[in-house]
């Protein structure tokens, strides 16, 4: 197990000092010239903690830091704007639209979600006349979510050509087969803003403990709440954010796609004060949607219908959740 937690480094939390864990970084750089020694790096931080910190700052990554800072701009324009502008087109798919906050289960038993959420599809969005609400829907924030998803699309195909390198996989083996560009999948990038919450008061809390549904999660954020529970720990640990760095995580169906060699972390998002809101952008790059898997109980399931099955499941009530189905199997 390569986690650890920091030694003496501690986040100050619910008048406690919570501790921070010690991820690995990986170079994106090196890992688009598939260096030996990198890949098997990210080999191990897929295997044990599936989360590492991914170094941007180069000149192959640095765009899309540029391209954070353009969405968060928009981010917070779009949150800022009266809710039925925001909910102009509700919610046409899973993967796509806006979503007020409480929709989902929230980090606390009883609780409901404390996020809303803007999702824009790679699969809307490479379409010629994108649906979005009206307030970002012009070329200039077409543009933005295009940027975004592109450069997304490529960091998150590379590391996955890499993984397939790192496990010797070759031809229709490689896990680049089931993510096919021109083929349909639910890939999509989520815009979060969590208000200020009062945890005293509010009834909705946080982001609930969770695996992620599809292959590879790029994560953005520039503020403290997601927390991760290393395998083989029983203490919730804080990821500090890190500038120049994005955090990347593995998912169900590269786990499943891996025959459960690679790992899916469990996690989940805090509120850290009363008074601060929160901002984190990600993008979830999911396989096609006629992907078949063995899940972790040895079910073939189809990457759409695990995606669909689990999106419906993250709105249930706690006392009705599957763990099978929320943690992955993990
Ligand atoms: O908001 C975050 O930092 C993490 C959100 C998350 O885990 C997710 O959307 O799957
Ligand atoms: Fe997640």
């Amino acid at each position: 197990m390569t986690v650890d937690i920091i030694p003496g480094e501690t986040f100050p939390y619910n008048g406690a000092e919570a501790p921070v864990c010690e991820l690995e970084t990986i170079d994106f750089s090196r890992l688009l010239s598939h260096e030996p020694l990198e890949i098997k790096k990210l080999l191990r931080c897929c295997r044990d903690a599936g989360f590492f910190y991914l170094d941007l700052r180069d000149i192959d990554g640095r765009r899309i830091l540029e391209d954070q800072q353009q969405l968060l701009a928009l981010m917070r324009r779009f949150f800022e704007s009266p809710e039925e502008k925001k909910n102009e087109i509700g919610l046409p798919s899973l993967e796509h639209g806006y979503e007020p906050v409480g929709n989902h289960s929230g980090v606390w038993d009883g609780t409901k979600d404390g996020y809303a959420i803007l999702q824009v599809s790679r699969e809307e969005i490479r379409s010629p006349n994108p649906y979005l609400p009206s307030i970002v829907r012009n070329r200039k924030d077409i543009k933005t979510f295009s940027d975004f998803i592109g450069g997304s699309n490529t960091i998150t195909k590379t590391i996955l050509s890499c993984l397939s390198t790192a496990l010797g996989r070759t031809g229709a083996d490689r896990f680049e087969n089931i993510h096919r560009n021109e083929h349909k999948s639910t890939s999509a990038l989520a815009m979060m803003w969590y208000p200020p919450c009062d945890q005293k008061l509010n009834k909705e809390i946080g982001h609930q403990t969770h695996t992620d549904i599809g292959s590879l999660t790029l994560l953005f954020s520039e503020q403290w709440g997601l927390q991760i529970l290393p395998p083989g720990c029983d203490t919730w640990c804080f990821v500090k954010p890190r500038e120049g760095h994005a955090v990347v995580n593995v998912g169900d169906t590269l786990r499943f796609a891996s025959e459960l060699d690679l790992f899916s972390c469990i996690h989940r998002v805090v509120p850290i004060d009363n008074t601060t809101d929160r901002y984190s952008i990600a993008f979830f790059l999911r396989a096609e949607n006629d992907a078949e898997f063995v899940d972790s109980q040895g079910k073939l399931v189809k990457a759409v219908d695990w995606h669909n099955r689990k999106m419906f499941h993250f709105a249930v009530p706690h006392e009705n959740q599957k763990p099978l189905i929320i943690n992955g199997g993990m």
